[in-house]
């Protein structure tokens, strides 16, 4: 045995608790306390995960039903604000998920169909009840808006505006989902739409919602785009370009757009520029996703591109999130004999997870609109 060994196993659990507790503390969290922030521990080996795993530990013990949390959502967002994450010292898995991503094309063509089979062919049953009923998997717009239907309706009405869209327009929709914005403009706008997505599912949902349309939804990467579009818009999908093929995306938007063009690009951001992957979102809802920083989108457009605006309302995705997660409790009874208990702490961790770190401000909802430099500059609305 290894000192190392010997030194970890004369560590006691309550020696875990007390580095936990006095990290916890700092947050306002109390250990088994009353607030419904406040965790309830039922396993005294949690403490020992957390601070040895960090983030995947904490989201793993979870789903093993480690602790409970009345309020995951305020437990996430006081954590978050804490800068508890940054804390917990990298373990070896950590150090080997940021070498990877350093070294490898971890969205490579090949890989970049992981996701579609491991999360977006997860379950349209899920989906369909979870979401609104145009089915949209991005932060809506609650500016004015009172329920998930009205806010969602009111994101896709915006992005419309924002795109300038004219009857007999060409649309390429670059991640389209369940086909919900790719409908919505050919319905209400007249324009035809190419959308595409790795989703086998979601190309089968969208292609019936689209049925009567001039839309054609292509199973397909982005990277095999050759084609010329009056507009391109992309919305939830840049989080799973990764900053390798930042500059890939932007040359195959530039080249499929028509020189009058305008892009939109509605996308998930953060500050960080490295490793900005969270462990367990990585391992259980999203491979090998990867948030982007304003300067990877700067940086990467900017020769193709004039910037013409940068909008946020990454608060609007906390509420988003928390309506998701309501209509996911809801519709729980219905699809429960689909999936695991396992899976639905699954979702609940998740869902709450990112509301929280919504509402910690910790990442932003941007839409950002490019032309190449159209006369008198664009009226971009909000
Ligand atoms: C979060 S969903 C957003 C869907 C839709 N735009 C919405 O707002 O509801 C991300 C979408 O990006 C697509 N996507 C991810 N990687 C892709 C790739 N390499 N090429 C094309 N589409 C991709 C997924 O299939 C999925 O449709």
């Amino acid at each position: 045995m290894s000192s190392s060994c010997i030194e970890e196993t004369s560590v006691s659990n309550d020696d875990w608790y007390r580095i936990a507790n006095e990290l916890l503390s700092r947050a306002g969290i109390t250990i088994n306390g009353p607030a419904p922030f406040d965790i309830q521990v039922k396993n005294p080996r949690f403490f020992k995960r957390v601070l040895r795993e960090g983030s995947l530990g904490l989201g793993e013990s979870y789903m093993d039903g480690w602790w409970e949390c009345e309020r995951l959502d305020m437990f996430f967002t006081k954590v978050l604000r804490a800068g508890l994450e940054n804390q917990i010292p990298h373990n070896v898995k950590d150090t080997l998920r940021i070498l990877s991503a350093r070294l490898f094309n971890l969205q490579s063509k090949k890989r970049a169909w992981i996701v579609g089979k491991e999360h977006y062919d997860l379950g349209n049953d899920l989906f369909s009840r979870m979401l609104d009923t145009h089915m949209q998997y991005s932060c809506a717009y609650w500016k004015e808006a009172d329920s998930l239907e009205a806010a969602q309706q009111a994101k896709l009405k915006l992005i419309c505006e924002k795109l300038q869209l004219q009857p007999g327009m060409r649309v390429l929709d670059i991640g389209c989902g369940w086909g919900g914005l790719s409908h919505y403009m050919a319905a209400n706008y007249g324009v035809s739409v190419v959308g595409v997505t790795i989703s086998a599912e979601q190309q089968k949902m969208a292609q019936a919602r689209c049925a009567g349309f001039d839309v054609s939804i292509l199973l397909q990467d982005y990277r095999d785009l050759n084609d010329q579009f009056d507009r391109i818009v992309s919305v939830g999908m840049f989080e799973h370009v990764g900053p390798k093929n930042y500059d890939t995306y932007f040359n195959v938007v530039d080249r499929n757009l028509k020189p009058d063009g305008i892009f939109l690009l509605h996308s998930i951001g953060s500050k960080k520029t490295d490793n900005n992957v969270d462990p367990w979102i990585d391992k259980y809802i999203f491979p090998n996703g990867c948030l982007p920083s304003a300067r990877q989108i700067a940086n990467a457009s900017e020769s193709h591109f004039v910037l013409e605006d940068w909008h946020n309302f990454g608060a609007d995705y906390d509420t988003t999130l928390m309506a998701w997660y309501a209509r996911f409790l809801d519709c729980w009874p219905e699809i429960a004999d689909n999936y695991s208990e396992r899976f639905k702490r699954m979702f609940t961790y998740y869902l709450n997870a990112c509301a929280g770190a919504f509402r910690a401000r910790d990442i932003q909802l941007w839409q950002v609109v490019f032309s190449r430099g159209v006369e008198n500059g664009l009226r971009v609305p909000r």
